[in-house]
């Protein structure tokens, strides 16, 4: 406690008001080491909430949280405004079972108007909140705080377009510190560095114009000043898209400077119109490892704050084995291209990135664009292969239905953290692709459980498939089983004479499935293994021809939702008593994995408890 110094006196955004800046300095440097701390025991994102460390604070000084709506886009760097408004006292249970969200969540404190997690919604959701308050005559400011990463994705441009004409009094704070995930990309990252580099605003104009107001006759001198100015400034100087879409822009202002800009936020909540704050900021400010490699730092698991180095050595996971297995395939390929929307590093793209740069995009934080442009590539030949994370996928369904599935193109889908991730929590589990992408005809689903399988599933998604196809892994790695059986639909893995019980599951699940198996062997209960390995026309060939072995209870284990699961496909097709273990049709908490498969009654003792309970209502037990 001690340590934290200034920090241990403020225990609600109020106690900001009084202090100096100079104080709030030195608050700033206790926030820094504070999360420092913290998330080197816990995990979680740690560049970016050290960079917007002032940017918070102001936020917090300058706004009433309690009142007014601040909404953080994505969220990932909200921990300084969970510390100052009352959540430091569980920073040690971060992104755990039952803890402290990584993310906003209105459940936690009503300072969260709502929760976030996916990027560049931030301005919408934004100025829906401003337009009820101004329906419902309301009272409060609103205020949206979005990163140059999150504003690549084309969802910030459909809201700053139309909020810059709503008329609506609205705030939308541009956190640029010239980085996504890994650097930022695009145009608009151009356009930003432009402005970065121009001190024409700065806020200094506004200052000037109130100054001006409060003298005789001043109104009129800056009306005319202004006007005078506009066509000079419109003449010499090219505007800001922002100002094009009918924002007032002031910046761009150094985001660690304090006093410049608690003074602009002061200034900018007394405009009634929609205004944008472009703050440059540093990602990863204040700790050595994480300015010199903002990349690594952005989201961690637990590290030596000493020295910076993770205390896990990393494993290797499904990600990185994918982005080796698809170099091997593009070096003797040249039509294969590899497409990311923001996430080289983190779908294994890394190396690809170097070795064949031509033929790897990331296009920024764009799933939709990713995936028409990918039908594109493939109406003209290339094999395109989009890496997404499960969750972003679902930003782009339109485009796998209409741009790629409608004409049956050959996109290859590779789609990582499928299934439950844990700690980022409800907004970015991969729970539901299998129901969304089963509903789209022409779609195969491929479901490798090792490396092995990945391995021969790629090969095939690439040369044996003609349309759309789309393989899921999981993040992390392998587990025990480690075969490859993906030659089969539906492959038997665990052959048991005169079984009582089937257990059929997909991916990564078959280890939790084959413990369980074992525990119900030493329960007495004869039990096989089935694992389903695509979700194609040639399943239901497979189990036409399997039902005889799959007679008796089957139980069907997966980390995915009930609707439009391998459960519910399942139990349409065979006569016999079909149940299912999922992750139900809800929203899961936050937590590690291993907590969220014991959540839903998906680890081994969870599944052999199931189907001991259930063997009794069949009879059997
Ligand atoms: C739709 C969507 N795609 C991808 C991501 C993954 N993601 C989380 S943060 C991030 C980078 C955000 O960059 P920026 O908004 O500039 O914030 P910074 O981390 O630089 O503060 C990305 C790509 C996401 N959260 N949502
Ligand atoms: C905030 C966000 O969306 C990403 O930073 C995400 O947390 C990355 O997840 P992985 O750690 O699984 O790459
Ligand atoms: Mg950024």
């Amino acid at each position: 406690m001690k340590r934290y110094g200034i920090l241990n006196n403020i225990t609600s955004p109020a106690d900001l008001k009084g202090l100096s800046y100079d104080t709030l300095g030195v608050l700033c440097a206790a926030l820094r080491e504070f999360i420092v701390d913290s998330v080197s025991q816990t995990g979680g994102h740690l560049a970016s909430n050290l960079g917007i460390v002032e940017l918070a604070v102001a936020l917090e000084r300058e706004f009433d949280s309690s009142r007014d709506r601040i909404i953080y886009d994505v969220g990932h760097q909200c921990y300084v405004h969970k510390i100052l408004t009352g959540r430091r006292d569980r920073f040690s249970t971060l992104r755990q079972y039952g803890g402290l969200s990584g993310f906003m969540k209105p459940e936690e404190s009503i300072t969260d108007p709502c929760i976030t997690g996916h990027a560049s919604d931030s301005v919408s959701v934004a100025l829906g909140m401003a337009h009820a308050r101004t329906l419902r005559n309301q009272k409060y400011h609103v205020v949206a705080v979005i990163g140059d990463g999150a504003l690549t994705g084309g969802m910030a441009y459909e809201a700053l377009s139309n909020a810059g004409t709503s008329g609506e009094p609205l705030l939308v704070v541009l956190n640029d510190n010239n980085m996504s995930i890994a650097k930022n990309v695009g145009g608009l990252s151009r356009h930003l560095s432009r402005l970065r580099v121009s001190p024409r605003y700065l806020g200094a104009k506004v200052r000037i114009k109130e100054k001006l107001a409060r003298i005789p006759g001043g109104r009129a001198l800056t009306q005319s000043i202004s006007r005078t100015k506009a066509r000079i400034k419109g003449f010499l100087l090219p505007t800001s898209l922002f100002e094009q879409m009918g924002f007032t822009y002031l910046g761009p202002v150094d985001g660690h400077d304090l006093k410049s800009v608690c003074e602009l936020l002061a200034q900018a909540k007394k405009m009634k119109k929609p205004v944008l704050l472009h703050v440059m900021t540093q990602k990863g400010r204040g700790y050595a490892p994480s300015e010199n490699n903002p990349e690594k730092y952005h989201g961690v698991s637990q590290f030596d704050r000493v020295t910076g180095e993770f205390l896990a050595k990393k494993k290797e996971d499904f990600s990185a084995r994918f982005g080796a297995e698809l170099c091997g395939l593009a070096d003797k390929d040249a039509r294969i291209c590899a497409i990311t929307a923001a996430m080289p590093s983190g779908t294994g793209l890394t190396r690809f990135s170097t070795l064949h740069r031509d033929r790897f995009f990331d296009v920024g934080i764009a799933e939709e664009h990713a995936v028409a442009m990918a039908a594109g590539m493939a109406a003209q030949g290339l094999v395109p292969v989009v890496a997404l994370y499960s969750t972003f996928l679902q930003r782009a369904y339109d485009q796998v239905v209409h741009d790629v599935a409608i004409e049956g193109l050959h996109v290859v889908f590779c789609i990582d953290r499928a299934g439950i991730v844990g700690a980022d929590g409800a907004t970015h589990n991969g729970v539901l692709d299998i129901a969304f992408l089963r509903s789209i005809p022409g779609v195969t689903i491929l479901c490798p459980s090792s490396f092995a399988e990945l391995r021969s599933m790629m090969t095939r998604a690439v040369y044996h498939e003609n349309g759309p196809v789309a393989i899921r892994y999981p993040r992390g790695g392998e587990g025990a089983w480690r075969g490859d059986t993906s030659s089969q639909p539906l492959a038997c893995v665990r052959q048991t004479a005169g079984h009582e019980v089937t257990l059929v599951t997909h991916g990564i699940m078959i280890n939790e499935t084959l413990a369980a198996a074992e525990k119900l062997e030493s329960r007495g209960v004869r039990t096989q293994v089935c694992k389903v390995n695509e979700l194609s026309p040639a399943l239901e060939q497979a189990l036409a021809a399997q039902e005889d072995a799959l007679s008796g209870l089957c139980v069907v284990v997966e980390d995915t939702v009930d609707n439009g699961g391998v459960g519910e496909w399942l139990a349409s097709h065979r006569s016999g008593r079909t149940l299912c273990i999922s992750t139900g049709n809800r929203f899961l908490p936050h937590g590690s994995v291993n907590d969220l498969y014991r959540h839903c009654g998906l680890d081994a003792d969870g599944i052999a408890e199931f189907v001991m309970e259930h063997r009794k209502e069949t009879g059997l037990g």
